[in-house]
């Protein structure tokens, strides 16, 4: 176990130990052996992983095995809702922990990879928050995810910069720079390129355990005002879950000797069954919330996703499942509500419009739909919102700013008692519109791009003028295997064609060729277009729809480090 004093001392053994690893007990890495991830797989951060995997794993089973259940209960028919056993957390008066006064004004927060140059430039971009991302926005290649780690361990001590050789460009960091926020990968995904007793690590305890141990100390001092460091919590389904980050947390105070409540956290509302746990989830970081967030495109996704067994639920094209549907803004107000009841921010999402360089129309018009949906966030209660681009940040200050005024959130002036009528009929109300064959081209096209992207190391992508990411690209999927499953007709074209095997082959067909046209050949070839062309159809078409387009293909982006070269010293 390791204690305080290795936390503010270098020990002996974290000197440089040539061309391997220096692991302690237990734990074997596979990645490949490379001298700057060796200072953050030194083997006192390893031993802090190891503790946290061997004290919570089993808790880590434990609640995927009860997500398992859910979903054969949803596949059955059942439909999700409040848990009468938690109504007296749902209805009892209590409020979190104060929000530290270095996060109390969020308005804009940008999000992106914790690529180097992109944390440089989200950090300058006048947005308050930056959250650096190992989830939606990462392909979690072992480069990507260490020279992350890397990354924003210069950024926290503001050492970072990068020479953009090609245009013989420096970036450095500003004076006064965004907070920043780590998201650290869904409890689902496993870190391959790291065993612990024989298993591969929990993702997000690796990404989680690395940064807080070599970070909380600076975090706190330059950047958090006495608390920190700060984090973003994705794809929770159910209070356990939340029960389980709370109890990592504490295990992290502890063992670096900083006060109870230090660490704060805002969870993502992203998944259906979650919705109705928002009081719980709440409850059970109440000392280390910082409120909640609208996840909306794994919202959609886990719509589908929930409902893969309920055919009366099918979901119309993409582009029309938007904030203003009755569910989704039904999910929206009820987060704020939940979240100014319990004294903490309720983040707004992210819209999809990135600026368009070359056509100034195009770009307007992309500007002012994020103006729009900004101004229905701000209206509606929200505390603050994301961006997706730098480009974006000065309108959506202008927005939140022009409506809040002087104000740094709203917690506690807008509470929405409203929303506390809505029913679990609003939360789940099926999507209106229609379906499209442009949509379920749009779909195939979209989704096989982003995963070409994601398997050579690329995680946000621009397509079509939208952002892209693996939340979108999971809307695609289970879009286009809900339609085939169930046969749908295409009614949005007055051809009532139904989806079929035959027709998604044609589309697939055509769509590549599309894609060839679009990006050329010689790009086509040398991508992976083709791989990511196979894992795409394969998910669209299998009889039992898979949990998470990423883990079948994050098979596709584990290298082994060739044996004995990374092992025990
Ligand atoms: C559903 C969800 O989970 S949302 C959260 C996860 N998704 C994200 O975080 C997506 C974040 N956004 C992005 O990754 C990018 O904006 C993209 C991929 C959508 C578009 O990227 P690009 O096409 O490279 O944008 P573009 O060429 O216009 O970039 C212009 C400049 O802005 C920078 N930039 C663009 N987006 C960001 C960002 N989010 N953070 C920091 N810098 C950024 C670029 O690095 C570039 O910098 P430079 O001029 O110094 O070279
Ligand atoms: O993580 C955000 C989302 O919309 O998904
Ligand atoms: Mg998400």
């Amino acid at each position: 176990m390791v204690g305080f004093e290795t936390f503010l001392e270098p020990s002996s053994t974290e000197r440089k130990t040539g061309m391997a690893y220096d692991l302690p007990e237990g734990v074997d890495i596979r990645g490949k052996y490379d001298a700057e991830f060796a200072k953050i797989l030194s083997r006192d951060a390893l031993q802090f992983v190891a503790d946290l995997q061997r004290e919570f794993r089993n808790h880590i089973k434990y609640a995927t095995e009860c997500r398992k259940e859910a979903k054969m209960r949803y596949n059955n028919g059942s439909l999700p809702g409040f848990d009468p056993a938690t109504k007296y957390i749902r209805e009892r008066e209590w409020v979190c922990a104060a929000v530290p006064p270095a996060v109390a004004d969020r308005r804009v927060e940008i999000t992106g990879p914790v690529e180097r140059k992109m944390i440089i430039n989200a950090l300058n971009s006048g947005a308050k928050v930056f959250m650096a991302d190992f989830e939606d926005a990462l392909s979690p290649s072992w480069e990507n995810l260490m020279r992350g780690q890397v990354n924003l361990r210069d950024a926290v001590n503001r050492t970072i910069s990068f020479h953009d050789t090609a245009r013989n460009r420096v970036y450095k960091l500003n004076d006064q720079t965004a907070k920043l926020f780590v998201r650290p990968r869904g409890w689902h995904l496993p870190e391959s390129h790291i065993f612990i007793d024989g298993e591969p690590a929990t993702g997000c305890l690796v990404d989680f355990g690395l940064y807080f141990f070599h970070n909380f100390k600076a975090f706190r001092r330059i950047q958090g005002e006495g608390f920190g460091p700060f984090f973003y919590l994705p794809k929770m389904e159910h209070s356990r879950e939340a029960k389980i980050w709370n109890n990592v947390f504490e295990r992290a105070e502890r063992l670096a000797g900083i006060e109870k409540g230090s660490i704060r956290a805002t969870v993502l509302i992203e998944t259906l069954p979650a919705v109705f746990q928002m009081d719980e989830i709440l409850y059970e970081l109440r000392d280390h919330s910082v409120g909640l967030n609208c996840g909306r495109w794994d919202y959609i996704f886990s719509y589908v996703k929930t409902f893969q067994a309920h055919p009366d639920r099918l979901l119309p094209d993409r582009v029309l499942v938007g904030m203003t549907q009755h569910f989704m803004r039904s999910y929206s107000d009820l987060l704020i509500r939940t979240c100014h009841r319990r004294g903490v921010h309720a983040m707004g999402g992210m819209a999809a419009q990135i600026p368009i360089r070359d056509d100034p129309v195009a770009n307007e018009a992309a500007l002012e739909l994020v103006r729009k949906d900004k101004l229905r966030e701000v209206k509606a209660g929200h505390d603050g919102t994301w961006a997706a681009h730098p480009g974006l940040i000065p309108a959506i200050v202008e927005v939140f700013t022009n409506s809040m005024g002087n104000k740094v959130n709203q917690i506690h002036t807008v509470k929405r008692e409203d929303a506390a009528n809505l029913t679990e009929e609003d939360l789940l109300q099926r999507p209106r519109g229609v379906r499209s064959m442009d949509g379920l081209r749009l779909n195939t096209r979209v989704g096989i791009q982003y995963l070409a992207a994601w398997l050579t190391g690329t995680g946000s992508v621009p397509l079509y003028n939208l952002m892209e990411d693996a939340a979108t690209a999971e809307i695609s999927r289970v879009q286009n295997w809900q339609w085939l499953k169930y046969g749908v007709e295409l009614d949005g074209d007055g051809l009532g064609v139904k989806v079929t095997r035959e027709l998604f082959g044609r589309v697939v067909d055509e769509e590549m060729a599309r894609i060839e046209k679009e990006v050329g050949q010689e790009k086509l070839k040398k991508g992976m277009y083709k791989e990511a062309c196979k894992i795409f159809t394969r998910q669209c078409t299998t009889p039992i729809l898979d949990d998470f387009l990423t883990l079948d293909a994050y098979n596709r982006i584990v290298i082994h480090h060739p044996k004995g070269s990374s092992s025990r010293l």
